[in-house]
């Protein structure tokens, strides 16, 4: 599980890499104009990024030759937690740095998007033609009165009209909110109602899983009940015609009109987007367009390493923050590859087609789908011509060692894994990819630059191989500005830092290892804590989900009234599998064995299905509520839950048991 003896690495970038690397360049350059150390590599930087926090970001802004129309006082005005001050008087616009490939003459041609349905057939749309299409739809939104704080959304799934919208926008300085049109209706006014809306983009339906799935009641629902729009732009993936008072979407996108990107002050806000919200309504978390700015540059130019030669791919919905840095790729002139479809369809080899036909050369995709082609025995590598692909990363939940050994195996030996890891609330990774570092079997690289990242105890000292709350101790600049509706900023405040002031605390258990490699053990809000003891749910998901008879694992701790401790794992089996004494033992053996007998859980239970939240995330606290004997209606708001029936499986179980 841990990792601190965990010194020899899968992986090691050779002296060439280290050299080409973005990251090198920047040390250097930092080094002659901004007194950043020329020597001990990335550790040096790092410290240095968090020590000068205010000339580390002046120096991203130069290295990233970032246009503020009007210029900044300072770098960091205020650094308190939260309210932190960024970049003040100066104003700039986030959708003209997406853009500013396609003024470069001999880039205007190539594919700034290359779109992919499930006939894996990549489309692309050039630099050129997506700057004519944001161009376009901007002073058409502008036409229709959007102006500057307006709130415009989509209910779409990632395809190109998507990113236009977002980058339309966002050069108008409004501010974009999306879902995908998996999500029901419910869902999508839990979360557009709070925003109030004022223009509507949505298909007619989306294809998945080789079928269409129709989404017109759906639509017709939302606009009846966001009363705030003034226009709905209909996309006709499925070719219907724009239902009445609709308005097409060719008719905004056909002008050729030169975008203007409205000047706005750097804190200005750019997107919401939503916490999994599986209790109340989902949090709706505002970032600005400066923040994101800069730590998009930081994260997609310095840390994933991608320039003009790379194509980024990473699997993801409209309706998750994934798909917003995926976006934000076009900051570096990255061509940005845009799968519209089921993960695993036509085989659970999917994404890798997609990546051999599309020349990937960084794989994006959920730590679940890695393990999901591992049980399967897809054997990537054998099948597929992957030679482009220079690094796999993965998010969504830790990367267990085994997902870090098959990729090893099967994807390639001299491969850069980079397991990442932040959240919604910063749109961004905490901790993950650096191209100059080794990779150990189940660590993530390295804290990210900026980024003063600690495992803390109750008490706020600092652990060090040992497990601890996920801090942050010093603000990033993509930390949301503020929640929508939240006026005293008090929702904001309770959420990261009513434990220790001042301070960000993110949710997370982890530990960081004495080569400075982070560990991510699960949420520290649905801890298991066996006398005194405190274990992450994560560690025990890996070696339970390695065998092959189970699909997926779900393990509550619960404190008895009586003062025991009751942990149960539930077990949804793989097809085929039984569920008998023997597995039952063997599932015992293989916790007591790779992790401790503390792990052991006191009962293992077969259960029809994981809940997870619309974004793929286990829930984890809304079932502990359930089995405490919460009702189901106060338990979860059912519109964040992927498959409610599974819900109430475990609110039978909790009657039962009393
Ligand atoms: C970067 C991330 O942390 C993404 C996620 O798991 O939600």
């Amino acid at each position: 599980m841990s990792s601190a003896a965990n010194t020899a690495p899968l992986w090691q970038p050779d002296a060439d890499r280290i050299a080409a690397a973005a990251v090198t360049r920047f040390q250097s350059w930092a080094a002659e104009r901004y007194g950043a150390p020329a020597d001990g590599g990335y550790p040096a930087l790092h410290r240095w990024s968090v020590d000068e926090l205010g000339t580390f970001w002046k120096a991203v802004a130069d290295w990233f030759d970032v246009r503020f129309s009007t210029p900044y006082e300072t770098v960091l005005a205020d650094r308190s937690m939260p309210g932190a001050q960024w970049f003040p008087g100066a104003t700039l616009n986030y959708a003209e740095h997406a853009l500013r490939t396609a003024e470069d003459p001999s880039r205007a041609d190539d594919p700034a998007l290359l779109h992919v349905d499930e006939t894996h057939e990549p489309t692309p749309v050039s630099w050129s033609e997506l700057r004519r299409q944001v161009g376009s739809l901007a002073a058409e939104l502008r036409a229709l009165g959007v102006r500057p704080g307006d709130r415009v959304s989509g209910y779409l799934p990632n395809i190109p009209q998507a990113t236009v919208a977002l980058l339309a926008t966002a050069a108008v300085g409004g501010v974009w909110t999306s879902c995908a049109p998996d999500f029901g209706a419910r869902s999508v006014l839990d979360r557009f109602q709070q925003v109030e809306p004022v223009v509507l983009f949505a298909v007619d339906g989306y294809r998945y899983g080789g079928k269409e799935h129709d989404r017109t009641a759906t639509v017709a629902e939302l606009r009846r009940e966001l009363s705030t729009l003034r226009a709905v732009i209909h996309i006709p993936l499925l070719g219907t015609e724009a239902p009445e008072g609709a308005t097409d979407w060719a008719a905004l996108t056909s002008s050729d009109t030169e975008p203007v990107f409205e000047q706005v002050p750097f804190e200005h806000p750019l997107w919401v987007l939503y916490s999994s919200g599986t209790t109340g309504l989902p949090k709706a978390i505002v970032q600005s367009q400066g923040g994101i700015l800069l730590e998009h540059f930081k994260q997609i130019g310095l840390h994933c390493d991608l320039g003009p030669e790379d194509r980024f791919f990473w699997y993801t919905s409209t309706g998750w923050m994934m798909w917003n840095f995926l976006v934000s790729g076009l900051l570096t002139g990255t061509t940005v590859v845009l799968y519209d479809g089921s993960p695993g369809h036509p085989g659970t080899d999917a994404q890798w087609r997609i990546a051999e036909r599309t020349g990937a050369t960084l794989f994006g995709t959920s730590a679940a789908y890695v393990m999901a082609c591992a049980k399967a025995e897809v054997h990537p590598a054998r099948e597929h011509d992957l030679s482009r692909i220079k690094c796999v990363a993965t998010t969504g939940s830790p990367l267990p060692p085994d997902g870090f050994r098959w990729l090893h195996d099967e994807v390639a030996s001299d491969l850069w894994i980079a397991s990442v890891s932040g959240g919604t609330d910063v749109c961004s990774c905490f901790a993950g990819a650096v191209p100059t570092l080794p990779v150990h079997i189940g660590e993530l690289q390295a804290a990210c630059l900026g980024t003063d990242l600690q495992a803390w105890d109750p008490r706020g000292e600092p652990l060090i191989n040992e497990v601890g709350e996920l801090v942050v101790t010093n603000p990033m600049p993509s930390m949301p500005i503020h929640f929508w509706n939240d006026p005293d900023g008090s929702r904001y405040h309770d959420s990261y830092f009513d434990t220790y002031p001042g301070v960000w605390r993110h949710g997370d258990w982890i530990t960081i290892t004495d080569h400075d490699s982070v560990i991510i053990h699960g949420r520290s809000d649905s801890t298991l804590n066996r006398q005194g003891v405190r274990m992450g749910s994560a560690d025990i998901y890996e070696v339970v989900e390695r065998l092959p008879e189970i699909r997926e694992s779900l393990v509550i701790g619960l404190e008895e009234p009586d003062g025991g401790y009751w942990m149960p794992l539930f077990v949804h089996l793989a097809e085929g599998a039984t569920f008998d004494d023997a597995l039952r033992t063997r599932i015992k053996q293989a916790i007591r064995t790779e992790l401790s007998p503390r792990h052991v859980p006191d009962e293992i239970i077969e259960v029809p299905g994981v809940p997870h939240t619309l974004t793929g995330k286990r829930i984890e606290v809304p079932v502990k509520r359930l089995l405490q004997g919460t009702a189901l209606a106060k338990a979860v708001n059912p519109g964040s839950v992927d498959n409610l029936d599974l819900l109430r499986f475990y609110e039978t179980l909790a009657r039962t048991r009393r």
